[in-house]
């Protein structure tokens, strides 16, 4: 059975708490007194200090948890005036104490991490920079993506230690517990992980380590990242996938039989497969918001053509430099925006010749801006936006 907590960060804290105040401000001054402390075993007098109240709420909450023993989780403080804001300090206070000894259940190990999204894909990122080896193992990966019995997400990201001279490496889990090579959305997600870890507010790019090799983000001043996606790999035993080749060594338009109707697939990989469909074999565009994707994403994920299974994205045209994009990922099913994805797409519509090399995708959760530059390197810039800090029992 896995638990969860959330802090309130001390910013939101105080704002809330100066709000309360600020609806209370005539009792202010006569609610210094507490009627009890419940903890899950006590029930305790005490008081809370006459000073500091309005302008140390954290050092007052902490105060208020040091009247009860360590081990004891606060269940409620009732004060002799209600005053709704020092509840919700003190529920921070709780969050704030070893969550292990929560109900008397024996000590559980916790997982510390910051949830990001990009473009709503999103990511629990864990400061694994004094190790090699991942925190979590795949498993427990699952369980913390799961959106009911965990925390929620599309995959757990570890920064790592950098290798062969780069700044850092990155791990992935997928929800499903496989380890994908890349992830776009995740990297921009990264980028600004580190920067905070660092404390810098520095316009930076970093050099990263992956199983798909370099990458290298660049936090931009518009809060956007830009990211150096590497070349694509079109060689159709190395994306890989067993369809026969149809233009210099890559799948390109090639039918693939599925619910028995042919797509017209071609395969790319920024270091982990996708397979783009432009169109059916009866030539017409598709309607990509009406495709029964929950149904046939999987079809194609597991397909006997993909030995590493694929992510496959669904493209209708809406102009030469706008597209619009659905996509069923492996490991991790129909998501929000996959920047690799995405990336892949714009290398799949040139080839195809629907679109040109620089091109706005729309995805369900926002834009990505792609170019497939003369350096023969994919570029990809987006959001990633943190949005809140846990801990999780494991
Ligand atoms: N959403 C990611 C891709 C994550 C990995 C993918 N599910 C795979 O298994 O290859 C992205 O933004 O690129």
């Amino acid at each position: 059975m896995m638990g969860m907590g959330f802090d309130l960060s001390v910013s939101n804290l105080c704002k809330k708490f100066s709000m309360g105040l600020a609806r209370e401000k005539k009792s202010v001054h006569k609610i210094y007194r507490t009627k009890e402390i419940r903890t899950s075993s006590t029930t305790k007098k005490c008081k809370l200090p006459k000073s500091n109240l309005f302008l140390e709420p954290l050092l007052c909450a902490a105060r208020v948890a040091k009247q009860v023993p360590q081990q004891h989780a606060i269940t409620s403080v009732s004060l002799l005036r209600p005053l709704h804001h020092l509840k919700l300090i003190a529920s921070s206070v709780i969050m704030e104490k070893p969550l292990e000894t929560v109900n008397n259940s024996p000590p559980k190990e916790i997982l510390e991490f910051v949830k990001y999204q990009g473009l709503g894909n999103d990511f629990l990122l864990v400061d694994n920079r004094d190790s090699m080896e991942p925190k979590i193992s795949p498993q427990q990966a699952v369980k913390l993506c799961n959106r009911n019995f965990g925390v929620g997400a599309d995959g757990v990201i570890f920064a790592m230690p950098g290798i062969n001279g780069t700044d850092y490496s990155m791990r992935i889990f997928n929800s499903d517990g496989s380890e994908p090579e890349m992830c776009g959305n995740g990297i921009r997600c990264m980028a600004r992980f580190v920067a905070e870890l660092e404390d810098t507010i520095e316009t930076k790019s970093y050099t990263i380590h992956t199983l798909a090799g370099l990458i290298i983000p660049q936090l931009r001043a518009d809060g956007q990242v830009e990211v150096d996606m590497g070349p694509p790999v079109l060689n159709a035993a190395d994306v890989p996938t067993k369809l026969l080749a149809s233009q210099n060594g890559a799948v390109v338009k090639v039918p693939l039989q599925v619910e028995g109707q042919n797509w017209l697939v071609t395969c790319v990989s920024m270091g982990n497969p996708h397979c783009v469909i432009f169109a059916k074999d009866d030539g017409k565009g598709l309607e990509v918001n009406s495709l029964p994707l929950e149904r046939i994403g999987p079809l194609f994920e597991h397909h006997e053509v993909f030995p590493a299974r694929t992510n496959t994205e669904f493209i209708q045209v809406l102009s030469p430099t706008h597209v619009r994009m659905r996509v069923w990922e492996r490991g991790a099913g129909a998501t929000l925006a996959c920047g690799t994805g995405a990336c892949a797409v714009v290398v799949a519509g040139v080839l195809e010749a629907h679109i040109e090399k620089k091109c706005t995708v729309d995805l369900p959760g926002g834009p990505l801006e792609i170019e497939w530059r003369k350096n023969n390197h994919v570029y990809m810039t987006g959001p990633a936006e943190p949005v809140f800090k846990g801990k999780a029992f494991l």
